[in-house]
Order: structure tokens, then sequence, then C-alpha cells
């Protein structure tokens, strides 16, 4: 059964929301903070974390129009519909269940009448036994040697999601060194094979198709390379390992299939790291630190699943991004972990989020009439507070930002976490509150500024403030919280694309260049003048063949 297809704001509540945003956009967070219980009103818990996202620009009654928006677009439904594996990507005709990889009560997951589970857990014990030999030295290179490095040669889902997770359960690091190869650009592989040794090295290689150019290009670099080592043909097997949908492609490339790890086509690229192409992972930080990662994200998804909407966190996550977007004008959302480990956090969720819902076209096949999926960004804190955050507090734009930090640090030295974390709080009560002008007026005087000074430099140390914030604060960066973690804005992009009538897992958007990039790459082939394109692109093509040094 597919899903409902309502456009968002045909419904009643759409239309309340326009009339009560004309009401209070206007309402400062200052004045809505007279109320001392809207911490109380405004935050949820779940296990080791807290959401706080009382510092939002909201009152109760948008969160209760918030809330018939979702019932209306009828999100319960949909919910349901996803988990139980109904063919909700429809321009795919494929069921959604990254979920079933992290079902970590094994209840049977049906798609077109078969239960998933079976074989979702007989990969992961193939998983376990792999990664466990790999760990232990048991798995031998050609040489006899152990195996040290591993690199990873995957691109967007087949990357990101790995390359993120195993940055931020570096604390939890096995012995093996990890290396990711995303980049077509000759540098990315030359420069990481630079640091490996072929007698060494296990090779991934990640492509969910495995017809992808970049990873099969630096796939058949890697393999070359291998080979012009010692190593002979038969080695590859000790070598290269293949994680994929895509048996007779990897049976192509000369990988043999007993080292090839399934995942199934119901597993959304910028949604697996749950499956097999969490297998570097796996290598990376151990087994059981991965089963704690779906053991986290399954909690999460009972949560989402079973949670009344008003104290389900990835639904209120969903509504305040629709507010500010759809209500507000706003265009982006920054992610700022307070928290290095969570460095590529943000990078990762660009994928997950603009390639799920940067969408025009609805689930009517109508161009719609409203704003979708939102642009994401952010560093880490507090790096980003001495880059881009002057524009968050006095520029133009209003970008609600998302702050996460653990309470406890991996790496307790001396006062550092307490600077940190000061930081944490300041950066969002300064953003909801700003600054007055009486309180830059009598800072002036102090600091002994002439009236015409303090005239002049006033309007520039003025904060006007109510700039929207959620905050999370979790106990520490465990496996389980950061499976929490991600699979709360997997949800969250989930429901918002309920909501905007829009298929969240297809990816039209990044053919057409793809389709472009393989029409353009045999006319680079030759010195021919080319003439088959626009006056831009020929010009380009043309000044590049100039350009480039001829053999
Ligand atoms: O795993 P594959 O098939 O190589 O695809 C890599 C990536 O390419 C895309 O299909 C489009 O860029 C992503 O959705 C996907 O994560």
């Amino acid at each position: 059964m597919s899903l409902e297809k309502i456009n968002p704001t045909q419904t009643s509540a759409w239309r309340k929301l326009e009339k009560h945003y004309s009401e209070i956009h206007h309402h400062s967070l200052l004045q809505m903070f007279q109320d001392e219980n809207r911490f109380e009103k405004f935050h949820l818990k779940f296990n080791d974390i807290l959401f706080d996202y009382s510092k939002n620009r909201i009152n109760e009654e948008t969160k209760k129009l918030l809330l018939e928006l979702a019932e209306e677009c009828q999100l319960k439904d949909a919910i349901e519909k996803q988990f139980a594996g109904d063919l909700i990507n429809e321009t795919e005709g494929r069921a959604v269940l990254h979920t079933a990889l992290r079902n970590r009560d094994n209840q049977p997951v049906f798609v077109k009448g078969k239960d998933v589970m079976p074989e979702v857990n007989a990969v992961l014990e193939q998983m376990k036994v792999f990664s466990e030999k790999v760990i232990s030295g048991k798995w031998k290179g050609f040489s006899g040697k152990e195996i040290t490095d591993v690199v990873n040669i995957g691109i967007g889902g087949s990357d990101l999601g790995p390359v993120m997770v195993t940055e931020a359960l570096k604390h939890y690091q096995t012995r093996l060194n990890l290396h990711f190869v995303s980049n077509v650009d000759g540098t990315h592989i030359a420069e990481t094979l630079k640091k490996v040794n072929p007698e060494t090295t296990l090779f991934i290689i990640a492509s969910k198709t495995f017809t992808t150019q970049e990873t099969m290009t630096n796939a058949h670099t890697a393999r070359n390379w291998f080979l012009s080592s010692e190593a002979k043909e038969s080695d590859v097997a000790k070598h290269f390992v293949a994680l994929s949908t895509n048996q007779s492609e990897v049976e192509k490339f000369g990988i043999d299939t007993k080292n090839m790890f399934q995942f199934w086509d119901w597993v959304g690229g910028r949604y697996s790291l749950w499956s097999a192409i969490g297998l570097s992972i796996c290598l990376g930080v151990g087994y059981e630190n991965f089963e704690d990662l779906l053991e986290g994200a399954f909690a999460m998804d009972t949560h989402f699943k079973v949670a009344d909407f008003e104290e389900n966190i990835p639904v209120i996550l969903a509504l305040l991004g629709i507010w500010y977007n759809n209500f507000f004008g706003a265009e982006s959302i920054a992610i700022l972990p307070y928290e290095q480990y969570l460095s590529r956090f943000a990078a990762y969720f660009q994928q997950g989020d603009m390639e799920s819902n940067g969408k025009y076209v609805d689930r009517n096949g109508k161009v719609v009439n409203y704003q979708t999926g939102p642009i994401i960004w952010g560093e880490p804190g507090t790096n980003g507070q001495h880059a881009f955050y002057q524009l968050i507090h006095q520029g133009t734009k209003l970008i609600p930002c998302d702050f996460l930090a653990g309470a406890n640090s991996l790496n307790p030295i001396g006062d550092h976490q307490i600077k940190l974390l000061s930081n944490f709080f300041a950066q969002t009560e300064a953003l909801a509150f700003g600054k007055s002008e009486e309180i830059v007026v009598e800072e002036l005087k102090k600091a002994g500024k002439t009236e015409e000074e303090i005239e002049f430099l006033k309007p520039y140390k003025i904060f006007e403030g109510n700039r929207p914030s959620n905050s999370f604060i979790y106990k520490e960066l465990t496996p389980k919280t950061l499976g929490s973690l991600i699979a709360m804005y997997e949800h969250k992009i989930f429901v918002q694309g309920v909501i905007w009538n829009i298929f969240s897992y297809d990816q039209w958007g990044v053919e057409l260049g793809k389709q472009l990039a393989n029409q353009i790459l045999p006319e680079l082939e030759n010195e021919n003048q080319i003439e088959s394109h626009d006056s831009s692109t020929n010009g380009l093509i043309n000044a590049y063949k100039e350009m480039r040094h001829k053999n």
C-alpha cells in the first residue's frame, strides 16, 4: 500500500499555522522565557540523551498546531508502513528497511511476503566472524603477515557513514588503521597508497550498485597497485572484499563471492551504515561496538514507533524544522557538535538530509508550491565560533541550530571539558537572548568610552537575539548513544518527507550530472576541438585541452 499523498498546504493545520505565525513570529524568546516552566514544558529525555527545545520560537499553541499537521498528513500511518516493509519508495518500487538491519528483537520483517531477518542475521554473523579474524591477526595477507591497514573504497552512502562513525568512535579503535578513499581525483588514492603496504592491507570495495564510476576506478587502481607488488592474481582473495547488492558485478571485478558481504535493494545508500557497508566500522572499532551502535538505533526506532507524537523526539525535531523552513522561510540548519569526535556528523547528514529531501516534485508528480528540504551544514564547536558564528548571531539570515554535546569527555584532560561546555551553554543563551542596548551602553561606559564613541559603537555591539536552537546533551559518546542520535536524525528526515509529500528515498537528481560526465569523458580522450555543447562548456573543455600536459 502506498502512502497518502496529501499536499500539506491544503490541510487545515497549515492554514491555522499561517495565521498563528502572523500572530507570534515577532514574539521574543526573552518574553517567552517569562514563563518559568518553559524548560519543563519543552524538553524530552531519552535514555542518556536530553533534548531541550525550549529555545525555539514556539508556544504551546504552535506545538499543538504542528502536531495537528502531523496527524492530518497521516504520519502515524506512514511510520507503520515504513516499518512494515511497504513499497514506500515508489519511484524505485522498493521497501525502505534500514530499521530491519538493527531490529534487535528479531521480530520478522516482511518484504514482498519474505521475512528478511534470517538474511540480515546471517550477514551480521559473517561480518562478526570476518572482522574478528582480521582484528585478531588470524586473517593473513599473501606473505603470511597480519593485516594492519584497511582501505574502504566507496563514495556517498558507501563512505560517509563509515567515515563519520569510525571518527566518532575513534576512542574505541582496534589495532587496525583505517583509510577511506572516495574521490575519483587520483590524489585521494595516491596519497592513501603511499601510507600502506600491499602485504598488510585489506581493501574493502563498498558499493551498493558496484557500478559507481568513482568507486570502480579507485578499486581498479588499488587492484593494479596490489598486483604490481609481489602479489599474484590468486592473492586478490586475501586482500579484497566487496560490500554490495550486485553479485554479478562483484564477480566480474574478480572478487570471490565468498568474500562478498551482501545487502539488499531495500537499504538506501545514505541509510546503509547499519548494513554490510558497516564492515569498516566493525574492523575499526570491533564488532561488539558495532552491535551497540545497532542497539542504540533500535532503541530510537522503538521510541519513534511507539511514543506519542508530543513526546516523540524525531517527530518534534522534524516539526520544528518545518516551522522554520515553511513559515519563517529559514533556508538552512546548522548542526554544531561540541564534540570533536563528531567532526563529520554534519557532513554525514548533508547527504542524509539533502539527498533525501532535496526534491521539488511531490508524490503526485506535481511541482510543489512550498519549500522542501533545508541546506544542512556545520562544523564542530568551538571552531565554528571562530569562523561562521558571526553570521548566525548578527547576520540577516535566520539559521536554526542544533547544538550537541557530551556531558563527559572521553579524554578528560584538565579543564578542557568545562571550557568546552561553557561555550556550548553560552552560545545558545547568546543566540536566544542577545544583548540589549542598555547592557551595551553600560559596558561601554565601564570601558571608559566617551558619549560620542558610545553612540558610534552601540549599533554594532547590540545582539538582537531571538535566534532559535535545539540543544542535545548526552552523558558520553558511546556507540549506543551515537546509534540513537543517528537514527533520530534519520527519522526526522523521514517525517519531514512525509509532511512535504515527497519521496525521500530516491535520488534522481544526481543522475543528470553522472550521465553528462559519461558523455563528456570520450570527448576528453582526444585533442579535437569540441563544439557539441553550449559555448561556455565548449570554451571550458577547449581551454582545458590547451592547458593539459601533452603526452
Ligand atoms: O554505493 P554506490 O552504489 O556506489 O552509490 C554511492 C552513492 O551514489 C548515490 O547513488 C548518488 O550519489 C548515493 O545515493 C549513494 O550513496
